[in-house]
C-alpha cells in the first residue's frame, strides 16, 4: 500500500460539511483501506486573493493500492460530485479542493500531477495539520515536517 497524504480545503457553501463528505468518499475508494487518518479542521485567511471567505483545511492519510493517476481521477470525481465547478478562477473561492500532497516516497512529475505538491512547504494550512497526524513524516528530499513547521509562519491558522 502507498501511504498517501491529501490536503482538503474549501471556503464555499458549508466547508466543514464538504470536508466531512470528502472523508466519507475517500473511505469508499476501491483498493484502499477504509480506515483513514484525518487531522483537526483549521480555519485560515485565504492565501492569494483576499476577497473571498476564510478557508477550512484538513489533511487526511489513506493507504491505497491505486496508482497516482488513478487516484487523481478519483479525487477529481469527488470534487465534482461535491459541486466543484472547474470554471473556478485560479486561486478563487472554491467548494472542495483535494490536493495530493505526498504519495509514499514517490516523486511524481506528470503534466497533471506533481508530487510532492508544489506549494505544501509554504502553506501553514498544510504543514500544521500534517504535523498533527504525522509528526515523524519526512519528504522524499529528506526534509522533515518538523523542520518545515519551524520555517512556515502560522499567520492566523486556527484549529476549529
Ligand atoms: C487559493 C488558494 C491558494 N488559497 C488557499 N488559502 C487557504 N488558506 N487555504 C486553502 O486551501 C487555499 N487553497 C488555494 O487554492
Amino acid at each position: 500500500y502507498y501511504k498517501v497524504y491529501l490536503g482538503l480545503g474549501a471556503n464555499l457553501n458549508d466547508p466543514v460539511n464538504q470536508i466531512n463528505q470528502a472523508v466519507t468518499a475517500l473511505k469508499a475508494l476501491s483498493n484502499t483501506k477504509n480506515e483513514i487518518l484525518v487531522s483537526s479542521f483549521y480555519t485560515s485567511k485565504p492565501m492569494g486573493p483576499q476577497d473571498q471567505p476564510d478557508y477550512v483545511n484538513a489533511v487526511a492519510c489513506i493507504e491505497t493500492k491505486l496508482e497516482p493517476l488513478v487516484l487523481l481521477a478519483q479525487t477529481q470525481k469527488i470534487e465534482l460530485d461535491l459541486g466543484r465547478v472547474r470554471k473556478d478562477e485560479r486561486w478563487g473561492p472554491r467548494t472542495l479542493d483535494i490536493d495530493i500532497l505526498l504519495y509514499g516516497d514517490l516523486v511524481i512529475d506528470y503534466p497533471n500531477l506533481k508530487v510532492p505538491h508544489y506549494g505544501m512547504k509554504l502553506r501553514e494550512f498544510v504543514i500544521y495539520p500534517l504535523l498533527e497526524i504525522a509528526p515523524e513524516l519526512y519528504l522524499p528530499d529528506q526534509t522533515t515536517i518538523k523542520t518545515l513547521s519551524e520555517t512556515v509562519s502560522l499567520n492566523g491558522l486556527t484549529k476549529i
